[in-house]
This record gives structure tokens, sequence and C-alpha cells, in this order.
């Protein structure tokens, strides 16, 4: 689903989170915003989803102005939420069932995309049985069951540590290029924002707005491989001193 942001701003009283955004997201491409804590980036994707209103600006989803929250898009945030009295597979199975559908109609699919995201074999375990890394890829097969063209991403491995965190990037990587929906991803991780995305967004600190829009050009799938090219770190690097510019200002 192609997204675009067209100069939007956004105060909360007199606060202003987002000053003057324009961005526009090509449709099934990975798109990540990147910034310093306070920066707006859950506010920007707050407005793309439909569930606050710009102060100013415009936001269209496929051409159509966001008038209010958008329906059929995946969210996943960066506690997992799932809920603790069902099995993984019906919690991945809860949006069909939230969305009137048939759940046997999407068992298999959701079958199909526990075993991509290596969660083969925990079909039938409760999350408190799963590791917080296994719960978070489950929120992400769950977000990704039903092929929304639109999925938004905030922070979703925040809160998981280093190490685990570099393996679900792979593994999300092998799940989007399953579904290829459109993903707009929160991090503030500048490695994981140049491994997954095909564009990195880097944001400035309050107020909210976009300083460097950095194509990544590095060839898909990306591997472990990936983080000792040079290319690679040329692009962490451009990435970084649109970071640290802002220290100096
Ligand atoms: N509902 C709200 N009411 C008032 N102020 C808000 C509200 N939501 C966000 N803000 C303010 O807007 C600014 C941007 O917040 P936002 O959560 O978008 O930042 P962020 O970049 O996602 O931060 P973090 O990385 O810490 O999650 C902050 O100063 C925050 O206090």
């Amino acid at each position: 689903m192609s997204v675009d942001i067209r100069n939007v701003s956004k105060s909360f009283r007199s606060t202003l989170a987002v000053d003057d955004a324009s961005l526009a997201l090509e449709e099934g491409s990975f798109v990540s915003i990147v910034g310093p804590s306070g920066c707006g980036k859950s506010t920007l994707l707050r407005l793309v989803a439909g569930l606050i209103r710009p102060s100013s600006g415009t936001i269209d989803v496929r051409g159509v102005p966001v008038k209010g929250p958008l329906r059929n898009i995946g969210m996943v945030f960066q506690s997992p939420v799932l809920l603790p009295w069902r099995r993984t597979l019906d919690n991945i199975l809860f949006v069909a069932e939230m969305g009137g559908l048939k759940t046997s109609q999407w068992r298999e699919r959701a079958l199909e995309l526990m075993q991509l995201a290596g969660l083969g074999g925990f079909e039938a375990s409760y999350p408190h049985e799963l590791s917080g890394g296994m719960q978070q890829r489950a929120s992400i097969c769950r977000a990704m069951l039903l092929k929304p063209p639109l999925i938004l991403m905030d922070e979703p491995f925040g809160a998981l540590d280093v190490i685990t965190r570099e393996r679900m990037g792979y593994a999300l990587q092998t799940l989007w290029d399953e579904s290829r929906s459109t993903v707009l991803f929160v991090t503030h991780s500048i490695t994981e924002a140049v491994l997954l995305s095909d564009t990195v967004v880097v944001m400035t600190p309050r107020p909210g707005r976009i300083r460097d829009i950095v194509p990544i050009d590095l060839p898909r799938p990306r591997h472990p491989g990936t983080l000792r090219e040079p290319r690679f770190l040329e692009l962490s690097e451009r990435v970084r001193e649109g970071i640290e510019a802002q220290w100096m200002e």
C-alpha cells in the first residue's frame, strides 16, 4: 500500500511533536524511522494508522486521504500483547476471528508463518511457555496473517537483547519477503534499520523533523555477512552522521 505523508505537523497542546514531515512510501517497500527518544516516531506511526489526526498536512494511503482508523492494517508494538489464555496458534488466528473470518481457512497460513518464523512445534504452547523473542515473532505472524497491505511496527524488538534482536531481524525479513506488505518500522537501532530497510528516515529531536532520507541499495536477502560489507558500513555511517549532526546544533 503506498503511503504519502505531505507536510504533516502534529501538536499536543504546547508540544510540537512532528514538524512538517513529508515522506512517500512505495507500495511493498520497507521503510524505517530512526531517531532519539521523543522525536515523534510513534506519533508519526499513529498518524498514518489514522488513530490521531494531523494538526496540519495530509496523509494519503493508496491515494485516499486518511480520515479515521485504518482497517486492514497490521500493527506490532514493543510488547507482544498476546492473550495469555490462548495457545500460540490461536493467538495468531485471533485476528481472523476478530475480522469475522473463518479461522479454519486461515489455519494453514498461520502454520506456514509459524514455520517461517521458527515457531514450528510451538503451536499448542501458551505465551508464558515462549521466550520474549518467540512471543514477539508470534505477534509478527499475527500481524501478517491476513496479508495486510500495510504493517506498522513500533520498536518491535526494543525489549530484546542485541543477539536476539539480530536474529529477529532475519526472521522478520523472511516473513516480509513472503508477504511484501508495505512496512513502516520504528527503531532506535541504526544497524537494524539499515539491515532491514529499503529506505531509512532519520528524525531530529523535538520538534520531530525529517532530517535525512537514505535509500538502502544493499542486495537482498540480507544475511549476517551483510553487516561486514563496506556498503553496509558506509550507509550506517551516513545514517549515524544524520543523528550525530543534531548533537552539535
Ligand atoms: N497523547 C499525547 N499527549 C501529549 N503529548 C504527547 C502525546 N503523545 C506524544 N506526545 C509528546 O510528543 C512527543 C513525541 O512523542 P513520541 O511518542 O511520538 O516520540 P518517540 O520518538 O516515539 O519516542 P520514543 O522513542 O521514546 O518512543 C513527546 O514529547 C511526547 O511527550
